[in-house]
């Protein structure tokens, strides 16, 4: 029976639950921002982090079941509330370490406050294509009269056809879907806010998301940077809807030298079109683009390698010795437009070169092939840097840590025991805003 409730069920229609208060310091919340507070800029991997945006899971878990969890990219159904715990207290030891963490609820609600936004978060809600003519337009009307929070949470959470607002003649798309289905899709996806935006210097790139399950981010992301007062100004890499790119892909190895993973999220035509997004905007001067194999368990780049210094980086064993780059320059003689390949060499000569290093360390993990295979599923070689030689990362990959800390890297470890049915880590639930230049740091 269809529900008659205006209000959509499971939804929030008053203020969000507040902050744990054990985090809150750590956490901001605010609406308006001063000067005092970084400006938006990441040129390296590892430079000491400033400003992060996370997302703390919330009720677009709860709509994980055994039926949709593989097309929602869960590889099981986590525990919510712990994985709340789990979040807070990654949340915590950034905060802990003078990291100011933005949350992604936070943001967007506060750029919906904007009536430009709120117009096109509910453009961004209503797909006419699955409801039809009738239904797309009722809701529409709906939710333009919802308040900022009430609007972000169906954003986040969705809603099912029997949470819709009553109507006078139910539409034959109504009458003919089962209750519990989708009107609006939940994106569990939301917490790897790696992935759906990435900074490069002074810009940021909003990612066109490569599966159906995600595809719906770019829009709320947009919405944030175009509308939150704290981004306003800030000038943007890429287009939100070219060919597939992921932020999991991109590494800033060096100040404008990218290295950019291609296999199953970011297509060749992705890495081209950012190369010449980050040449002609003059942010990059080298892009590595690396094959990787095109799996759910090396979906990026960031789950096989990750930087932990300004010269290392931790890498799962087997891609060692095959990871290979194809390095793109602008062509000098045709114009900053044109874009030169060269290549494939092995990884870690072609970044050395771009870096202007001896090396690029690698630290061994050293270890055997499965309990290798196991941390790498695991997200152990997906770590956080706070700053160069100081990462957060997965406690469960005890190995992989203690070959890190054996190699002088100071590892502050994280539960992830329910965070990780995402099939991600540190790296992926974070997409630095500010870190700090390391000109000067030795
Ligand atoms: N950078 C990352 O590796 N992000 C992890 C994304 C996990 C998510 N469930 C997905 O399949 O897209």
């Amino acid at each position: 029976m269809l529900s008659t409730d205006t209000t959509p069920r499971g939804l929030v229609s008053s203020p969000a639950p507040g902050l744990p208060t054990h985090y809150a310091g750590a956490v901001t919340s605010k609406t308006s921002y001063s000067s005092q507070e970084p400006n938006p800029r990441v040129d390296t991997e590892v430079g000491p982090l400033r400003t992060v945006l996370l997302h703390r899971p919330g009720n677009e878990l709860k709509r994980l079941t055994p039926r949709n969890n593989d097309q929602l990219l869960f590889d099981s159904i986590p525990w919510v509330d712990r994985a709340q715990e789990e979040h807070d207290a990654f949340a915590e030891v950034l905060g802990s370490r003078g990291v100011e963490v933005l949350l992604l609820s936070d943001v967007l609600r506060g750029a919906l406050d904007d009536p430009r936004a709120h117009a096109a978060g509910v453009h961004a809600a209503v797909d006419s294509k699955r409801l039809g003519t009738d239904l797309a337009d009722s809701l529409r009307s709906h939710l333009s009269g919802v308040d900022s929070t009430t609007l972000a949470e169906v954003l986040m959470s969705g809603a099912t056809f029997e949470e819709l607002p009553a109507a006078e003649t139910p539409s034959l798309v109504r009458k003919m879907h089962h209750p519990h289905d989708f009107a609006v899709a939940p994106l569990p996806n939301l917490l790897f806010t790696r992935d759906s935006s990435v900074w490069i210097g002074d810009r940021v790139a909003i990612s066109s998301l490569a599966m159906p399950a995600r595809e719906r981010e770019t829009a709320l992301l947009d919405l944030i940077y175009a509308y939150h007062p704290r981004f306003q100004g800030s000038g943007r890499a890429y287009g939100a809807h070219s060919a597939p790119i992921e932020g999991g892909d991109v590494l800033l190895l060096a100040p404008g030298v990218l290295a950019v993973g291609v296999g199953e999220r970011t297509s060749a035509a992705g890495a081209e079109s950012l190369a010449r997004s980050v040449f002609a905007d003059d942010i990059a001067h080298t892009v590595l683009v690396v094959p990787i194999a095109q799996s759910r368990a090396t979906m990026h780049l960031d789950t096989v390698c990750t930087m932990v210094d300004k010269d290392a980086v931790v890498m799962y064993p087997l891609a060692r010795e095959s990871l290979v780059a194809y390095t793109l320059r602008p062509d000098e003689h045709i114009g900053k437009e044109s874009v030169r390949v060269d290549g494939p060499a092995p990884f870690l000569t072609a970044a050395a070169e771009a870096m202007g290093i001896d090396r690029l360390r690698v630290i061994d993990t050293g270890l055997d092939p499965v309990t290798a295979e196991r941390e790498q599923w695991d997200d152990g070689n997906n770590t956080l840097a706070l700053a160069p030689g100081v990462v957060v990362g997965y406690e469960r990959n005890v190995e992989t840590n203690a070959r890190l800390i054996d190699a002088g890297i100071e590892v502050l470890p994280i539960a992830g025991s329910e965070l990780g049915s995402g099939r991600g880590g540190p790296r992926c639930m974070s997409c630095p805003v500010s870190r700090d230049s390391m000109a000067g740091l030795s």
